[in-house]
């Protein structure tokens, strides 16, 4: 069950803790009201939307101040809810805000529930189910890349490309119904084959790029491995720029493996140093050799660091398909040379941005930044859907072909909304912070 529209909500919207400033937000019918009632200032109930006023935050039951602050008056439809909205910009101590927010619920508002500001945009018509989902990723947004893609959705560049889709996939169909209606005027059926394999087309291409939108949601691991002495930690050091990890010429000094997190080209990652890999008579030292292997079993992608100045150590067994070899120290003399490794140095900085470069395009792939990517598993079971259906049009009879086709128009309208139950809508919208 969807909250009721009509009652008017208030709470914090920014983060728990001290801040410079604080903001409460005040949304619905009673907006202008219940905030003139703990108001001293302008009155918002005259005052025109798009203005801000400073003043007074008063108790209005005695009078007394509770803070210096400024007031922003939205007047509906013009506001982020599409409502009458009240901004409260307060000094950002909790102390403060959870006062005006008291004062605020007993001046007859209720406590907003989590998203549920963005969710009345949605239902109020002002954006659609993927731009709601971006403002959630935007305000989630760990890295660069992360921050570009959620804006993309912010602005619809997601929702018209599948918008677009459903539209001629319904196009076709509106064709279809009239060929079975009136068998005599007849749509080519290659007409319609292109059609679906030109959407099918653009279908896949947006999965293709499913896996780097996760990547750049989630982060990954990435494992750094190899001899002892082969320069692990100072690489970790050198990627991360500031010396997080102990580095010394004796070999065994990374006992325990060691996290950092860290972003490369906007891909957030944890790097993991680990203990360099040896047969050992030390048990200690045996077991962090252990760790390592676990390490990078477990890793996302694995850096296998292998000292290019000393004679070569035997290979260790790795998962070789998700592992970018190293030769390591590459300002020193070559002792070996081999074009299957990377030559880097943590000390002159040198093949770095090469290494960067290949990690990224390790971990997303040939997805390009220019385009949109598909960064929610939920638009990728319904894009993965859409194509399923789609196969299933490619070459059947009109009536089973409308049906798929149908279905595919469907899948792809729950990503905007256009198709998503109220009980879809409920639980994308749990998932939000509470004043967003
Ligand atoms: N103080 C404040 N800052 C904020 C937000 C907010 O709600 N309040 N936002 C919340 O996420 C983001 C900005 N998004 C917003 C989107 C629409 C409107 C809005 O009032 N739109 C009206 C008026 C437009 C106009 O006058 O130009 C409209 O579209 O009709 C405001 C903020 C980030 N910064
Ligand atoms: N010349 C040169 N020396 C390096 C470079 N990277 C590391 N070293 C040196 O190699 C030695 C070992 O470096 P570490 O980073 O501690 O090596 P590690 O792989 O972490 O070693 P363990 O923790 O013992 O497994 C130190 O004396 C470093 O200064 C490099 O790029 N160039
Ligand atoms: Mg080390």
């Amino acid at each position: 069950m969807l909250p009721s529209l009509h009652d008017t909500i208030a709470a914090v919207a920014t983060p728990p803790g001290p801040g410079g400033v604080g903001v409460l937000r005040v949304s619905g019918p009673q907006a202008l009201e219940v905030a003139a009632r703990v108001w001293r200032g302008r009155d918002p109930r005259t005052s025109p939307g798009g203005r801000f006023w400073h003043g007074w935050i008063v108790d209005p039951a005695t009078g007394e101040p509770v803070d210096e602050a400024v007031l922003l008056v939205f007047r509906s439809p013009r506001s982020y809810t599409g409502e009458d909205v009240v901004e409260l910009q307060t000094h950002g101590s909790p102390a403060v805000l959870g006062r005006v927010l008291r004062l605020l619920l007993e001046a007859g508002v209720r406590p907003a529930g989590p998203g549920e500001f963005t969710l009345r945009a949605y239902l109020n018509g002002r954006m659609d189910l993927a731009q709601a989902e971006s403002v959630l990723a935007l305000v989630e947004a760990e890295s660069e890349t992360a921050r570009r893609q959620a804006l993309r959705g912010l602005t619809r560049k997601l929702s018209q490309k599948i918008d677009a889709l459903a539209d001629r996939l319904l196009d076709l169909l509106a064709h279809i119904q009239a060929l079975l209606d009136y068998p005599e005027e007849g749509v080519e059926p290659h007409a319609a084959e292109r059609v679906i394999a030109s959407v099918l087309e653009e279908v896949e291409a947006l999965l293709a790029t499913a896996d780097a939108g996760r990547r750049v949601r989630e982060g990954a691991r990435l494992a750094l491995v190899g001899a002892p002495n082969a320069g692990k930690s100072s690489l970790l050091n050198a990627l991360l720029g500031f010396e997080r990890a102990l580095v010394h010429d004796r070999p065994g000094t990374t006992r325990d493996y060691l996290e950092a997190a860290l972003e490369i080209e906007g891909v957030p990652l944890v790097a993991v140093d680990t203990a360099g890999l040896r047969r050992t008579d030390d048990p200690v030292e045996a077991a962090g050799v252990e760790r390592a292997l676990a390490v990078a079993r477990e890793a996302d992608l694995i850096l296998y660091l292998v000292d290019r100045s000393r004679p070569r150590p035997d290979p260790p067994s790795l998962p070789w398909a998700r592992t970018i070899r190293l030769a390591t120290k590459a300002d020193l003399p070559a002792a070996w040379r081999d074009p299957d490794f990377l030559e880097v140095s943590a000390h002159s900085g040198q093949g770095l941005d090469a290494l960067r470069a290949r990690i990224r395009a390790r971990l997303l792939g040939g997805a390009s930044e220019s385009e949109v990517w598909i960064t929610s598993e939920r638009h990728r079971e319904a894009l993965a859907e859409a194509r399923a259906h789609l196969l299933e049009a490619r070459g059947a009879p009109e009536d089973l072909m409308g049906m798929s086709l149908e279905a595919a128009a469907r899948a792809l309208g729950r990503i905007t909304g256009r198709e998503a139950t109220e009980e879809t809508v409920a639980r994308i919208f749990q998932n939000f912070c509470v004043g967003k």
